[in-house]
């Protein structure tokens, strides 16, 4: 039998799955930027690894923008956040187009849930424009631009982390 910590992950607490497909998030990726197209334009996007590189590469595709940097970011360990550390901040080179604070550059990252990863880059970069795919309440404050909002009590599933497997049917109990 598997030992289980007695306390509930933050996706098991967030209760509600919701499944992203990649097509689904290549077209919420293609909206946001429809959005930032009107907001721009940026010398560089900045992308908050891991989840952020994949909407930085699609945004920056459409955005026309060839100078894209990370800023690499460790807090959930699978599903339960810990202590938010810095791993690597932006180059010296992208930090100099935007000025010192960040204006002009876009930051890319996949969603923003409590807010912890976004306010800490917003301290890294003041200025600069921060942009996610989904928001959930607690941290859409912090996003400039978003697509698509999501109770705080959903898990998003992205499809670099899932798997396509069976499914029982509804009548049989399937959730
Ligand atoms: O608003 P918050 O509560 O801080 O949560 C949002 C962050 O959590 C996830 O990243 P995670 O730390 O799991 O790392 P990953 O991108 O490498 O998967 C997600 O990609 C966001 O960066
Ligand atoms: O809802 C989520 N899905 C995936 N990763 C996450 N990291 C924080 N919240 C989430
Ligand atoms: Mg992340």
């Amino acid at each position: 039998m598997v030992e289980r910590n007695s306390e509930p992950s933050a996706q098991e607490r967030a209760g509600r799955p919701f499944p992203v497909s990649w097509d689904q998030f290549h077209r919420d990726c293609r909206a946001l930027t429809w959005r930032l197209n009107e907001v721009g334009p940026f010398h560089a996007v900045i992308a908050i690894t891991r989840g952020g590189l994949v909407p930085a590469a699609i945004v920056a595709r459409e955005l026309g923008l060839r100078i894209i940097d990370t800023v690499c970011v460790a807090s959930y360990d699978h599903d339960k956040q810990g202590d938010l550390k810095v791993l690597k901040g932006i180059s010296e080179q992208t930090a100099k187009l935007g000025g010192g604070t960040g204006k002009g550059l876009l930051i890319v990252d996949d969603l923003v849930d409590t807010g912890k990863t976004g306010r800490l880059v917003r301290q890294l970069l003041p200025d600069a424009h921060f942009a996610t795919v989904y928001a959930k309440p607690k941290g859409r404050p912090l996003v400039d631009t978003y697509i698509t909002e999501v109770s705080q009590d959903t898990w998003i599933y992205f499809p670099w982390d899932t798997a396509l497997s069976f499914q029982p049917p509804i009548r049989d109990g399937a959730a």
